[in-house]
């Protein structure tokens, strides 16, 4: 069990939320490695060991470290990064270039040069306009890449609206429009400086019904097909994106066998009809390999009653460590982690200390009674947290610390108040 009650505590694989909490201070993030370990080993066992040629290309933008990179490298996935910042720490961490895979609706050329100049795995191309880009730096440094193209599927994911990616009207991908992908197809072909791979969709995020990624691949299958038509072309890879929702309250969880088995399934049998050899497959998750393996400790501050209305208890973080409820009406659980032999029977509103109203973690939750000085531990926060964390009010970045077995360690140090100016300057003019 990763989270486990020992007394009053909460304990969270092996280790007393309480004593982290004193050790290292709070706002803290917390990682459990065997937790992100049972996610590694319930994937290999649905996809990657079970299928061919198959890879996982885990989706770093969910949480981002050198010692996430190197958990990744050790278990044998693959990365996918959207940024020259995230491919720097993979780079950094060690992590085989090979192994990383480049999305991104808008590319810089110096992160593109940097993806070139390392040698990764597969830049996956959001317009033809990139392609040129890459077409000139490969030009210029005597060198050929691996790319996919990644298509608009047009399927309109159930999601909350910011987080669904493969509608028609989007920034990502290049729209199915006979004019727009033939020609661009044509164009990776025949191009001398880039091998083209195949195909990448990802239709959105937090999902927990299988029929858009089902959908969205019936439109890429038949794009195959057209492409072996028209240019006498075999599509050697296919990407199928991330997406698998997690639960963070009542949502009820999909085991990745209920995403990959009927697209594993599609793919086999439509390959089999044309007699064309199975592409390579690839699966992006970020959310699901690391959101329930975190969690966030807060200490409690002000608490403040109002009568017949609610009853609002602080904690010294918020909106800045967690962006989600506010930008995506996002819920969450929460314990008062020092409390867990009481009744969770008060009704409160968790809020952060940012001059916000809206900076709200946890609206109407049940909790044990609080009081200042109390740990709230806020669960499920290992995704998209740390990674969309800001310095809103001035506000330092927590830290974040790995724990397994007992075992804790810090894996990025809190930013001070000395971290968050030292690049500033004031240049009288
Ligand atoms: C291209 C791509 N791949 C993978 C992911 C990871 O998605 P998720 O975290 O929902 O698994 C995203 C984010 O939605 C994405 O845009
Ligand atoms: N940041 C989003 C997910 C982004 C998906 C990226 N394509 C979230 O917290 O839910």
């Amino acid at each position: 069990m990763i989270t486990e009650i020992k007394g009053n505590v909460m304990y969270f694989d092996g280790c007393s939320t309480v004593e982290l909490a004193e050790k290292y201070g709070t706002p803290l993030y917390v990682y459990s490695e065997n937790a992100i370990l049972k996610e590694c080993n319930e994937i290999k066992e649905c996809f990657p060991d079970k299928y061919e040629n198959t890879r996982v290309a885990y989706a770093t933008k969910a949480f981002c470290s050198i010692a996430m990179c190197k958990i990744m490298e050790r278990e044998g996935f693959c990365m996918d990064v959207v940024s020259g910042g995230e491919l720097f720490t993979a780079i950094k961490a060690g992590f085989p270039a090979e192994r990383i895979e480049f999305n991104g609706n808008n590319k810089l050329r110096e992160e593109l040069e940097l993806a070139i100049e390392y040698g990764i795995g597969r830049i996956i191309i959001d317009g033809l306009q990139e392609l040129h880009m890459i077409e000139e730096i490969c030009k210029q440094k005597n060198k050929k890449i691996n790319v996919l193209y990644r298509i608009t599927p047009g399927v309109d994911s159930h999601t909350h609206n910011y987080i669904t990616t493969g509608k028609k009207d989007s920034k990502f991908g290049i729209p199915l429009d006979a004019d727009v992908i033939y020609p661009a197809v044509e164009a990776a072909i025949n191009s001398p400086f880039v091998n083209f791979k195949g195909i990448h969709f990802h239709v959105g995020s937090q999902l927990f019904d299988n029929c858009s990624h089902l959908l969205a691949l019936e439109t890429t299958l038949q794009l195959v097909k057209k492409t072996k038509e028209k240019f006498d072309y075999d599509i050697t890879e296919l990407n199928i994106g991330g997406g698998f929702g997690v639960t963070y309250t009542d949502e009820q969880r999909k085991p990745y066998e209920y995403f990959v088995k009927p697209v594993m399934e599609k793919i086999t049998e439509f390959f089999n009809q044309l007699g064309m050899e199975r592409p390579a497959v690839v699966i992006e998750p970020g959310r699901s390999m690391v959101a329930e393996a975190g969690i966030t400790l807060y200490k409690v501050g002000s608490i403040k009653e109002i009568k017949g209305i609610r009853k609002y208890v602080s904690i010294d973080g918020g909106m800045t460590d967690n962006i989600r409820p506010a930008l995506y009406q996002a819920e969450y659980k929460g314990v008062i982690a020092n409390k867990m032999d009481m009744p969770a029977d008060d009704v409160v509103t968790v809020c952060g200390k940012c001059c916000e109203t809206g900076d709200v973690l946890i609206k109407d939750g049940k909790f044990a009674r609080a009081e200042q000085g109390d740990i709230l531990a806020v669960l499920t926060t290992g995704a998209y947290g740390y990674s969309m964390a800001s310095n809103y009010n001035k506000n330092p970045i927590p830290g974040v610390v790995l724990v397994k077995d007992g075992k804790s360690a810090e894996i990025i140090k809190k930013q001070s108040y000395e971290d968050m100016i030292e690049r500033e300057c004031y240049v009288e003019l």
